[in-house]
């Protein structure tokens, strides 16, 4: 199988940040979206952002910018839409998608969603860590998709869908367990960025 394209999800409104763009935020002499990309790069052939609205204050990064194709804020599995779009016209067989907002996810994101979604015609599968309460806690914008599915998906998000794990599970979507919650610690507040820049 060739290998997948990355996608970085940064859309949405951010509201609970005060507006804008969470990606832009500075972290650690960076920006949230560069450490994304930092992370993302190596494990990918390539990398894609999903973000709506001008994409000139993205120009910096060089980096295709794909806006949602669906109207209003619907959550991400639009970006995932816009990304396998993006991925079909390459050529390519699926996507590895990362949020914006989680400047920490594991270097080995790509290589355990392949491995978790082995054997399947349409790999698909969402990152996971150990939850006391439910045995395991999902992780919806960390995820392996499959371009064949994409008008699948379509269809769900004009049918009303918004709910990540509901469509990933209609389509026998597995789980790629990693052992650390920290890692997909993900800013939304002034207060979260704050302790992002003290981690690690
Ligand atoms: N493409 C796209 N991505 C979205 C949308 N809403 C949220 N996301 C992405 O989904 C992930 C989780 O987002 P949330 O933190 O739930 O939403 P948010 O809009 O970023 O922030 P809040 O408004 O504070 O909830 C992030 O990667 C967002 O970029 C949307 O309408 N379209």
């Amino acid at each position: 199988m060739k290998q997948p394209l990355g996608v970085i999800l940064a859309g949405g409104q951010a509201t609970r940040m005060g507006g804008g763009d969470k990606g832009l935020l500075p972290l650690k002499g960076g920006t949230l979206l560069s450490s994304v990309i930092a992370r993302l790069a190596p494990q990918v052939a390539t990398v894609a952002l999903n973000a709506n609205g001008d994409p000139v204050r993205f120009a910096h990064l060089d980096l295709p910018v794909l806006p949602d194709s669906i109207e209003g804020f619907v959550g991400p599995l639009a970006g995932v839409l816009a990304g396998l779009d993006w991925a079909a016209a390459q050529g390519a067989d699926t996507i590895v998608t990362a949020a914006a907002d989680t400047p920490f996810f594991p270097c080995d994101l790509v290589p355990q969603l392949l491995l978790a979604s082995e054997g399947m015609d349409h790999p698909l599968a969402l990152a996971a860590t150990p939850d006391a309460e439910r045995g395991k806690a999902r992780h919806p914008t960390f995820g392996i998709w499959p371009v064949a599915l994409r008008d699948d998906l379509r269809a769900a998000l004009a049918g009303g869908l918004r709910k990540v794990v509901l469509w990933t599970d209609q389509h026998g979507g597995r789980t790629a367990m990693f052992p650390d919650e920290a890692a997909f610690f993900n800013v939304n507040t002034p207060e979260d960025l704050a302790r992002a820049e003290a981690m690690q």
